[in-house]
C-alpha cells in the first residue's frame, strides 16, 4: 500500500469556529486519515493575540501572529477570521502559493466571490465554502454536486438564526419585536450589533451565494434586493397567526422570464414574507435554518439543521477539508465554479408575488367599492377580503390577500390606497411566499 506524506492544514482564526475545528482535527485526526487515505498535520494557526482565551483546550505551540509564513508551504488553508481584509489578502496568498482554500466567510464571498474563484481557477486550486450557507446544513455540496444535474428553479432560505429565532420568539408568545431580540441577545444568538441580522445584510449574502452557485452565474450581496425585519410588528405576527400563516425572513432565489423583454433572468431578495403554516418552512422553529429547493425533475426538496454554531459549523468546515485532502490523495481536478450562464438580476419591480394588505377604513356604506376599485385600477387582482368592524371607532380593518401581482403595481396601489379619502392608515403591507 503507498503511504502518503502528510498533507498539512493552516487554520487562520481561532474564534467560536475555528478553535472547534482545531480540536475536533486533533481529536479525530487519525480516523480522518483513515477516511482520506494520508495523515492530516495542523501546522499552525494564525491568530491575532497569542494569550486570547479560547472556547476549545488548544496547544500554545500550534499559535502564530505571522499567518503569512504560515500560508507559505500549506497545502490547504482553512479561512475563519471572517471579514473581508486580510481576509481575502491570505485567501488569493493561499492560491497563488499553490494551496486548496476552504472557508466560512460569506462575506467575503458574496462580495468578492468572483475575483477568488478567477484565481482559483486559473491555478487549478480547490475553493470550498460549505459553512457560508447554513452552517452545518449540506447545502453547498448539493447545489454544486449532487443537483448539477438538474435544473433548480427557486430556492427559499430561511438562511438567518438570529431572525428567526426572533420572529419564532413573537408568533409564539406574543412579545414585541424589541422584546424578541432582547432575548435573543441574552442567550446570545444576536450579537451585540445586530444590524447585519436583522437588517437582512447576512441573509442578503447568504442569498447571492445561493443564487450564484444555483443559477451558473455570478451575483453578488449589494445586487440583492434586501428587506430586514425591524418593520415587523407584534399586530402583523398576530394577524398572520389568525389567518394561518406565520412571517418568516426569506432569502429568495428564482429563475424567472424578465415580463418586459421575456429573456431569462434571476430574482435574488430578502424581505419578511407570510408563510401559510402548512408549508415545511413554517416548521422551522427557533434558531434553526431551513433551505426549500425547487428542482425541475428532482421536485421539492428541503435541508434543515442548525445554521450556526461553532462545533456545528466546524462540521461543514471538515466534510470540505476531507474532501479536498481525499483530492490530494487520488490526484485530479476537484470541481470548479461554474458561472456559465450569465444570466441578470431582475429589479424587485419585475417579480410578481401574493400579497397580504391591511386597512384602517372609516365603516361607511361604498368603502369596499372604492377600495376594490383601486385595486382594479393597477391591475391588481383581489382573491380575498376579510373586514372586521370596531363599532365604538367607526373604523373598520380590511384584510386584503392580491391574486399575484407585480410589485410596481402593488406599490401604486398602496399609494393610491395612502391617499384615498376612504383609507386611515395602510397597516401593514406582507408578501405571501409558499402558497399553492
Ligand atoms: N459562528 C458561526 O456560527 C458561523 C456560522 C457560519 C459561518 N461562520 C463564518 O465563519 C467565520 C468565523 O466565524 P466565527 O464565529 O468563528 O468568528 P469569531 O469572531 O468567533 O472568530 C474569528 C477569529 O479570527 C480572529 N482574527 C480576525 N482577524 C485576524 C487576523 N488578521 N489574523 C489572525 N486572526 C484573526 C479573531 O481574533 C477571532 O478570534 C466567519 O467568516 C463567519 O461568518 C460562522
Ligand atoms: N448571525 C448568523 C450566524 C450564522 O451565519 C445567524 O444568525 O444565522
Ligand atoms: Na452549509
Amino acid at each position: 500500500m503507498i503511504e502518503y506524506r502528510a498533507i498539512r492544514v493552516a487554520l487562520l482564526g481561532a474564534g467560536s469556529v475555528g478553535s472547534q475545528v482545531a480540536r475536533l482535527l486533533l481529536e479525530h485526526g487519525d480516523e480522518l486519515a483513515k477516511r482520506i487515505g494520508a495523515p492530516i498535520e495542523l501546522v499552525g494557526i494564525a491568530v491575532r493575540d497569542l494569550d486570547a482565551k479560547r472556547d476549545a483546550d488548544l496547544p500554545r505551540e500550534l499559535f502564530t501572529t505571522d499567518a503569512h509564513s504560515l500560508i507559505v508551504g500549506a497545502d490547504i488553508v482553512i479561512e475563519l477570521m471572517g471579514g473581508i481584509e486580510p481576509a481575502r489578502e491570505y485567501v488569493l496568498q493561499a492560491i497563488n502559493s499553490g494551496a486548496d482554500v476552504v472557508t466560512g466567510n460569506k462575506a467575503l464571498l458574496a462580495s468578492h466571490g468572483a475575483e477568488l474563484f478567477a484565481a482559483a481557477e486559473q491555478v487549478g486550486a480547490q475553493l470550498s465554502y460549505e459553512a457560508a450557507v447554513a452552517g452545518a446544513i449540506p447545502i453547498i455540496r448539493p447545489l454544486r454536486e449532487s443537483l448539477a444535474g438538474d435544473r433548480v428553479e427557486r430556492i427559499l432560505g430561511i438562511v438567518n438564526g438570529t431572525t428567526n429565532f426572533i420572529l419564532d420568539r413573537m408568533d409564539s408568545t406574543g412579545a414585541s419585536l424589541e422584546d424578541a431580540l432582547a432575548t435573543a441577545t441574552e442567550l446570545g444568538y444576536a450579537e451585540a450589533d445586530p444590524t447585519a441580522d436583522i437588517g437582512g445584510y447576512d441573509a442578503a449574502q447568504k442569498a447571492a451565494i445561493l443564487a450564484s452557485l444555483a443559477f451558473h452565474t455570478t451575483v453578488s450581496a449589494d445586487a440583492v434586493h434586501r428587506e430586514g425585519i425591524t418593520g415587523v410588528t407584534a399586530e402583523q405576527v398576530e394577524s398572520a397567526r389568525r389567518a394561518g400563516y406565520v412571517v418568516k425572513l426569506l432569502a429568495i432565489c428564482e429563475r424567472l422570464a424578465d415580463p418586459e423583454t421575456g429573456a431569462e433572468g434571476v430574482s435574488a431578495r430578502v424581505y419578511p414574507a407570510l408563510v401559510p403554516r402548512s408549508h415545511p418552512l413554517a416548521a422551522v422553529r427557533g434558531a434553526n435554518n431551513a433551505v426549500f429547493v425547487e428542482a425541475a425533475a428532482a421536485g421539492p426538496l428541503m435541508f434543515y439543521g442548525a445554521g450556526a454554531g461553532g462545533v456545528q459549523t466546524a462540521s461543514a468546515v471538515l466534510g470540505d477539508l476531507v474532501a479536498i485532502a481525499r483530492r490530494h490523495v487520488i490526484g485530479g481536478p476537484g470541481t470548479s465554479e461554474s458561472t456559465h450562464a450569465d444570466l441578470p438580476l431582475l429589479p424587485i419591480g419585475r417579480i410578481t408575488t401574493r400579497y397580504s394588505v391591511t386597512l384602517e377604513v372609516t365603516d361607511e356604506p361604498g368603502v369596499l367599492e372604492t377600495v376594490a376599485h383601486v385595486f382594479a385600477d393597477h391591475g391588481v387582482s383581489v382573491e380575498q377580503l376579510q373586514q372586521t368592524v370596531e363599532a365604538s371607532t367607526g373604523r373598520a380593518t380590511l384584510v386584503i390577500g392580491t391574486h399575484e401581482a407585480a410589485e410596481a403595481a402593488l406599490a401604486s396601489t398602496v399609494a393610491s390606497l395612502a391617499e384615498s379619502p376612504v383609507v386611515a392608515s395602510v397597516a401593514s403591507v406582507l408578501r405571501i411566499e409558499g402558497a399553492e
